[in-house]
């Protein structure tokens, strides 16, 4: 899937107009500034996905507006925001099941994903073990599914039916599918459904424990504000656009957060408090945090 989308023409052929829909309020256009008239960053050619720019308007509605992001190796970036956000609908265009109508989304050439969706319904009338699941129409051995399942404490479950699963372990189990294909970027939205408090606070432990097992980056759409940002290297928080954005701790702090989420969600936050005294650089490499934590990210930022 490594490429780029880009739809550019329209607004460039169209000057003094953004392409955004009439309620944003835009009123120039330049295909690499943003709706503020800002300059858009360059692509991070080191990222896995770096996305510029992107806006994606359906029915006269602006979904998503001058969206920035990259998402780097070994980095967990989690997505969060209000129903209706556009979370999903960036995780689409990110993916490239989707394309923007303005912007830009650059993957890396080595790019290989391993997707959780949202929703996965699964037809319980239909007999099939986990096992048989994981090697349908993969050609894989056994002996892989069966790794893959102990790496997500669900070894037991491997000749179950998939329709008698819990909610829990059919995440596992979704899990390892996406690990199948061996990512660099591991891409789950809303992972936690159906799972309990701490069924969920394991699931996101044991994404964590993948990563840095394995390597890769991760982006997870979440809704949960609490468990997702104390494990996460770097939270978005989205509203249409990106409002904030940083290190946990920041964005607990930030006052379109708080906007977004009410002052008890930031509140709350000091609870789950994450120690994350490094940040990741190009390449993912930790080093000593030097204070903030937006300098090196590309969203920016603006309030909701
Ligand atoms: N295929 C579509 N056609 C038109 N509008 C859509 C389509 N899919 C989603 N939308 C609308 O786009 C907006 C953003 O939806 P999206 O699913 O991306 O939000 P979300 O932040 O993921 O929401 P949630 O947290 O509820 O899952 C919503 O207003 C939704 O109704």
């Amino acid at each position: 899937m490594a490429g780029t989308d880009t739809n550019l023409t329209a607004a460039a052929a169209a000057p003094n107009a953004c392409g955004h829909a009439s309620s944003h309020g835009c009123a120039h256009a330049q295909a690499d500034h943003n709706c503020a008239g800002e300059k858009t960053p360059a692509f991070n050619p080191d990222a896995l996905i770096s996305a510029r720019g992107v806006s994606v308007t359906r029915g006269g509605r602006d979904q998503l507006i001058d969206v920035n992001l990259d998402i780097n190796e070994r980095e967990i970036v989690t997505l969060i925001g209000p129903n209706g956000a556009g979370k999903s609908t960036l995780v689409r265009v990110l993916l490239g099941l989707e394309k923007p109508t303005r912007g830009e989304v650059h993957r890396r050439a080595d790019l290989r994903i391993g997707y959780v969706p949202q929703r996965f319904d699964s037809d319980v009338s239909v007999p099939m073990t986990v096992e048989r699941f994981l090697t349908l129409g993969l050609g894989r051995n056994g002996g892989r599914v069966e790794d893959l399942l102990r790496q997500v404490d669900a070894a037991s479950v491997a000749q179950q039916q998939l329709g008698q699963l819990s909610g829990g372990e059919l995440q596992r189990v979704l899990l390892a599918r996406a690990l199948l294909r061996k990512p660099n970027l591991l891409v789950l939205d809303e992972p936690a459904q159906g799972v309990d408090y701490s069924g969920e606070a394991d699931l996101y432990n044991l994404i964590g424990r993948l990563r840095d097992e394995a390597g890769f980056g991760v982006l997870l759409v979440s809704h949960d504000l609490h468990i997702v940002m104390a494990r996460s290297d770097r939270v978005v928080c989205l509203n249409r656009h990106v409002c904030c954005s940083g290190v946990p701790q920041a964005v607990a702090q930030h006052p379109a957060y708080g906007r977004l989420f009410g002052p008890q969600a930031a509140r709350a936050f000091g609870i789950y408090r994450h120690e994350h005294d490094h940040h990741h650089d190009l390449a993912g490499m930790p080093h000593p945090a030097s204070g903030d934590n937006d300098s090196d990210s590309p969203e920016g930022g603006s309030a909701c």
